[in-house]
């Protein structure tokens, strides 16, 4: 409902401006280490460290339209090459140039107004001629900080904005993208309670048009449910787009993870998995699952999944890998991931997919790599808008992407396989020692010689997405496993826990994908790392064993830091000659030990404990090295943790009627000793008188 009454009111308002908006846009825009690096233990440091977009106005600022996709594209190589004389399509100023334009009528503006009172009600920084004109033009101000700066940049690049909202601030500034809070013009003389909020993304520009659509289509797909971030509709003007979405105010992650108890985490921890389920009913992996992306409003109990820039859909099933011995693929019908329900052609796609909107994290993507064809939104909203668990078989489930890659795929370099983990097995062919299917039969020259050899050079890449924030990407994407899964997101959600769990945040910091999965052997053990390869067809050479930790140990021995690094606790632990004796494998005093199974006495941590044992037992779970024996979001969801504490509540009046039975007894039994006391007392007393 509230999506359609924007959708018309955005129109609605444009119309009012614009009686003829084809015509005006042809005139206006025509192109147009926790353990690793986190509060260490004082003594000690451990060893290593879219959319329907329904009539907003003319074809070309519905970037769905196969035109305006096409305009788009058009717009964007002169972004590329800014060389490139522009063709004199209009007035329209865009990008720098507008922004020096921008600049320059603004200091105008200002100097002009230098003896004008400051406007201070108002952050929103209005346009000049060359922008539509709005009615505030006497607030224009020139940018004085990084949330006027992002204003103005918006207005300048899509003008239309100016035109239906008031941008007030930035409230978010991530690597893809700046967010604004914006309000609709027309509620302008409404209560400020009754005004309805937008976050506004507003794209960097160089953001590859096929990553934005693809994040549009995510968001139309699967959004404004289940804790997963809607929008209401995308406005384009040349290469800029931005999306208006509902607005969350929420809680910053720093300023909760600490203070939560157990059924606020319970919650916060069962609504990101409700929302991970959800997008993975889709098939779609999210990506960049992180505090900063869940958003949480602690006052109104509110959740929301955003940011879907790095949304990629799940691999295709590999025969290699299903073929696996002891792999359980499917745990329930409902949960089971999507491997083995791909068809060829959604096979096909989804390495297309794999190599877009799966680059890496803050990496610019090949420019000459495949090429997505847009598609009208309309089609992707009717064609794809169901789940793929099959609760509705009579559409395919898997068509996020329909088309065919026009071209082969380019891989970013950094996607490759490398040679510290080259995988063994004869499907992805980059093992230079593996015998096996075609190419790879072929022997190897490489060793001792300073080139790669051709039987080497003519192998297949490995072609594993590693897109995602660093601390966050779970073993099979630093091992580098092509087939990745939903279950990329449910490790993300373990980290989160485990941050909260722990009181350590961010958790994991590494400088690269290496010393990442050293961080993650240092806690799991070389053996789980080791099998998992193995499991996943991947080798990988480490240097030395490591046992693992007990995550409950690390856990409180982490939230209770002050307690167990204190320097009385080590002065009463140490030896008459000041020493005291390390573990060779945590690399903790003895008495702190955090390995599983630890041959030291310890601490006790009894008196610390704050988490059922089922907490412990579903971080576990969700960090399961192994992706294929890792439980899914909907399972998650089935876990102890949660349906104990339900058992817990609905039990709790028939609790609270026992103990104000015993409590009524203890009453009636004491009313009853008093009595006789008193009694007794009255006889005594009669008795003496
Ligand atoms: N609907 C919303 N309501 C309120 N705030 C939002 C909303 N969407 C995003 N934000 C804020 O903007 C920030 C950045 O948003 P988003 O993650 O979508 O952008 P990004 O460029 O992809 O960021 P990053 O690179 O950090 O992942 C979020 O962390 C959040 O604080």
């Amino acid at each position: 409902m509230g999506e359609r009454v924007i959708y018309h009111e955005l129109a609605a308002v444009h119309h009012h401006h614009h009686p003829h908006p084809h015509q005006h846009h042809q005139q206006q825009s025509p192109h147009s280490q926790a353990l690793f690096h986190h509060p260490q233990p004082q003594q000690r440091r451990p060893k290593q460290g879219m959319a329907a977009m329904p009539a907003l106005a003319s074809p070309s600022h519905v970037y769905a339209n196969a035109n305006g996709a096409a305009a788009w594209r058009g717009a964007r190589q002169q972004q590329y090459y800014p060389n490139t004389i522009s063709t004199g399509h209009g007035p329209g100023p865009t990008g720098a140039a507008a922004m020096k334009q921008l600049q320059a009528k603004q200091l105008a503006n200002s100097e002009q107004q230098q003896q004008q009172p400051p406007v201070a009600s108002e952050v929103s920084v209005g346009a000049t001629d060359t922008l539509p004109t709005t009615p505030r033009s006497g607030q224009i101000k020139p940018p004085r900080n990084k949330s006027e700066e992002a204003i103005a940049d918006l207005l300048v690049r899509i003008p239309d904005v100016g035109q239906l909202f008031d941008v007030h601030s930035r409230i978010g500034n991530g690597t893809f993208s700046t967010v604004l809070l914006a309000t609709m013009r027309r509620e302008a003389n409404l209560p400020e309670s009754l005004r309805r909020k937008f976050a506004i993304k507003h794209h960097i520009p160089t953001s590859h048009p096929d990553r934005i659509m693809k994040e549009l289509q995510c968001m139309t797909k699967m959004g404004g449910t289940e804790n997963v971030v809607g929008i209401h509709c995308c406005l384009r003007c040349d290469a800029s787009a931005a999306f208006v979405m509902p607005y969350m105010p929420h809680d910053r992650f720093h300023d909760f993870y600490t203070r939560m108890d157990v059924p606020e985490i319970r919650l916060y921890m069962r609504n990101l998995l409700v929302a991970l389920r959800h997008v993975h009913k889709f098939d779609v992996i999210h990506r960049d699952v992180k505090p900063s992306n869940f958003l949480y409003n602690r006052r109104r109990r509110e959740f929301l999944l955003v940011d879907f820039g790095l949304a990629q859909h799940a691999n295709p099933p590999v025969m290699g890998a299903i073929a696996n011995p002891g792999v359980n693929y499917n745990n329930n019908n409902n949960s089971k991931r999507p491997r083995e329900r791909e068809t060829e052609a959604v096979q096909a796609n989804v390495q297309a997919d794999a190599g877009l909107g799966g680059a890496v994290k803050r990496m610019r993507l090949h420019e000459e790599g495949t090429k997505m064809p847009l598609k009208p939104v309309n089609e992707i909203a009717q064609g794809e808008a169901q789940p793929a668990d099959g609760s509705n078989p009579s559409q395919q489930p898997t068509t996020m992407l329909q088309q065919q890659p026009q071209q082969p795929q380019q891989v970013p370099q950094q996607d490759q396989s490398t040679a510290s983990t080259p995988a063994s097995g004869s499907k992805y062919n980059t093992n230079r020692s593996a015998s096996g299917a075609s190419a790879n039969s072929s022997k190897c020259f490489c060793f001792a010689n300073p080139s790669v050899c051709l039987n080497c050079l003519m192998k297949k890449e490995v072609h594993a997405s590693r897109a995602g924030t660093p601390g966050y990407r779970p073993p099979e994407v630093l091992l580098k496993y092509p087939d990745q899964t939903t279950a990329v997101d449910v490790w993300a959600a373990g980290v989160i826990f485990l941050s909260i769990m722990s009181s350590v945040y961010p958790f994991f910091k590494a400088p690269n994908d290496f010393i990442a999965l050293a961080e993650i052997v240092t806690i799991f053990g070389d053996q789980a790392i080791r099998k998992t390869a193995l499991a996943l067809d991947r080798m990988i050479t480490l240097s030395q064993r490591s046992r693992p930790l007990n995550l409950r140990k690390l856990c409180l021995r982490f939230r209770h830091r002050t307690v167990f690094s204190d320097a009385k606790l080590l002065k009463s632990h140490e030896s008459a000659d000041g020493r005291c004796e390390v573990c060779r494998n945590c690399d903790q005093y003895f008495f702190n030990c955090l390995c599983d199974d630890s041959e030291y006495v310890t601490e006790p941590l009894d008196a610390y404990e704050c988490f059922p044992a089922s907490a412990y037992d579903l971080l576990h779970r969700l960090l399961e090295v192994n992706p294929h024996k890792r439980i899914t979001a909907a399972e998650a969801l089935q876990h102890p943790f949660f349906t104990e504490a339900a058992e817990e509540v609905a039990e709790q009046p028939r609790k609270v009627r026992r103990q104000r039975h015993h409590k009524q007894m203890v009453t009636s039994e004491q009313q009853q000793a008093d009595l006789e006391l008193q009694q007794q007392t009255a006889i005594n007393n009669k008795l003496l008188n």
